[in-house]
């Protein structure tokens, strides 16, 4: 059975929809604090440790890790640290397109199949008031980028270039092709 190692409510929604069977196991693996460094380089190396982390305590398992992150001019935006830190990130995404890279990574035991997809993201230009009221709905908080487009931030997206499904958390049919390359499905 496929080992989901996260706790993210999103991807467990997102492997469900396409009928995958899992089960459950967080990493705890530590995310570093995001550099200046590229991000594509940074979800893979995150979803690498949260992967095999799990995959230690399961021998012989298929681990599936995930990483998702908001660039924006070079800076790597991950989950607001606070309600203030979430009002500056959506204020810098306002009016401007940005990309969410998402990294995946299948392991079982040495064998490693990985995936980086980068998605386009344009928002509309954002009130300060709209801001605040979004932050304030809580929403922002556990997500990458201080938004979830699957969410109320949808009225801020102008326009999405990419795999939709990679912004939520997952990109749906480039991790299909990899459980399908680890024959874990048809
Ligand atoms: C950009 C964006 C991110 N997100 C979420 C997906 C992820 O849950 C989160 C990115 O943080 P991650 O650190 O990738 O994942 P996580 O900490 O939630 O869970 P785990 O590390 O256990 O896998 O942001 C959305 O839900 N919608 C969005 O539009």
């Amino acid at each position: 059975m496929l080992i989901l190692a996260s706790a993210s409510p999103r991807r467990r929604e997102l492997l469900s929809q396409i009928g995958v069977a899992y089960m459950v196991n967080p990493s705890t693996y530590e995310e570093g604090a995001p550099k200046k460094k590229d991000p594509a380089k940074f979800v893979l190396a995150q979803a690498l440790g949260k992967a095999n982390d799990v995959a230690a305590k399961y021998p012989g398992q298929w681990v599936l890790g995930a990483d998702t992150v908001v660039a924006l001019d070079g800076e790597i935006l991950g989950k607001p640290k606070h309600e203030k830190d979430a009002m500056r990130m959506l204020q810098e995404l306002s009016g401007r397109k940005h990309s969410v890279f998402t990294g995946v990574a299948l392991v079982r035991g040495k064998k490693t199949y990985t995936k980086v997809v980068e998605t386009k993201v344009w928002f509309r230009k954002l009130k300060d008031s709209e801001i605040k009221d979004y932050v304030h709905s809580g929403e922002p908080m556990d997500k990458a980028g201080a938004y979830g487009i699957q969410g109320k931030a949808a009225v801020f997206v102008e326009k999405v270039n990419g795999s939709y499904t990679n912004v939520v958390g997952l990109p749906l049919s480039q991790v299909y092709t990899l459980l399908q390359k680890a024959k874990i499905i048809g």
